[in-house]
């Protein structure tokens, strides 16, 4: 049977929540993953020491093991150099949110003020805290995200010391970014390797596949593809998994959020395998990000192998993707 192993899978964007759903969510990345990235749009959002601290906690009693990193974020506000001084060791990256564009971000930036950010971006850079981006403007929705290149531009060329990451790419636009800005990376979600809009939306309407940004056209799902199945350098997996309660989900104001932590990589399996390029998985999927991200991961061994999988209707309260369909691939065991 065909199978494959991945070292140290890491999930650099994921959001845990919090209380009941942390403890839900929480146990399916840490069962496969040796780290991830997690996201800080909490109500309130992540923004002090002491709750970035807190939070952790909550996550590893959650977690309940020791081989598996929460890699903390704070929610971007323009903080002092002292702040920053004083919470480097609790955290790897800054969150940006432009306000209102997605999930609790309404505390976010409203206007991209370069001297503003001057002191919070150039700490940043010194003391090698990475910038994480939520890259949308508030216009047309299938436009948001090519409309926020010119905010990259403007980052990336005054704050050229400054890691960026284009957090869950979704156009060719962001793509093209890549090779013209040293300081630029990016995050892709599974789904967006799949999905385009006519799957979210042009036949029966599917609100668990509905997530910020919204899936594209099929020129950039082909963009994407490309440069996750060569695992460029400058990109990493970033599942985006982002659980919301199934009433939230099926109702006539649906959140955004595609939930995919527990089938991520079975997922990633099937697509790299359907390319032929399962040999390129282990560098999207772990050490593009240990590299980028200057980190050295948990051990852990995942072994895959081509086995169907059926995916559960629901974990707790939150419906995954691709719910009660067939996988090609499934975990089979974690050492
Ligand atoms: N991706 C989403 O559609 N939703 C995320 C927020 C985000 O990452 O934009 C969430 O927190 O639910
Ligand atoms: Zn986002
Ligand atoms: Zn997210």
């Amino acid at each position: 049977m065909k199978s494959i192993t991945l070292t140290m899978p890491l999930d650099m964007h994921l959001h845990l929540r919090d209380g009941e759903m942390l403890e839900t969510v929480a146990p399916l990345t840490s069962y496969s993953f040796s780290g991830a990235l997690v996201m800080p749009n909490l109500v309130p959002p992540v923004t002090t020491l002491d709750s970035v601290i807190e939070y952790k906690k909550r996550i590893k009693h959650a977690i309940g093991r020791d081989d598996f990193e929460p890699y903390m974020t704070l929610f971007y506000q323009n903080y002092t150099r002292p702040f920053l001084e004083s919470v480097q060791d609790e955290i790897t990256a800054i969150k940006l949110y432009p306000s209102g564009v997605t999930t609790n971000s309404e505390g976010g930036v409203s206007s991209f003020d370069i001297e503003s950010m001057r002191e919070t971006l150039e700490a940043m850079a010194d003391l090698g805290i990475v910038l994480s981006v939520h890259g949308e403007t508030n216009g047309f929705v299938m436009d948001r995200e090519a409309e926020f290149m010119s905010v990259y531009e403007m980052l990336a060329s005054n704050f050229p010391k400054l890691k960026i990451v284009m957090e869950h790419i979704t156009t060719a636009n962001a793509v093209e970014m890549l090779d013209r800005y040293e300081n630029l990376y990016a995050t892709i979600t599974v789904h967006h390797l799949i999905i385009t809009l006519d799957d979210v939306a042009g036949g029966m309407l599917r609100p668990h596949l509905f997530c910020k940004p919204i899936a594209k056209r099929p020129e950039d799902r082909a963009a994407l593809l490309k440069i996750a199945l060569e695992a460029h350098p400058k990109v990493m997996f970033g599942s985006d998994s982002a659980p919301h309660p199934k009433h939230t989900k099926e109702s006539c104001g649906c959140g955004a959020g595609v939930f995919t932590a527990p089938i991520a990589l079975q997922l990633l399996c099937e697509v790299f395998d359907a390319h032929d390029k399962l040999d390129n998985l282990q560098a999207f999927i772990s050490d593009n990000a240990q590299q980028i991200y200057g980190i050295c991961a948990e051990y852990k061994e995942v072994v895959l192998v081509k086995q169907d999988f059926v995916v559960p209707e629901m974990y707790g309260s939150v419906v995954p993707m691709r719910a009660g369909e067939t996988l090609k691939w499934s975990i089979e065991r974690v050492d």
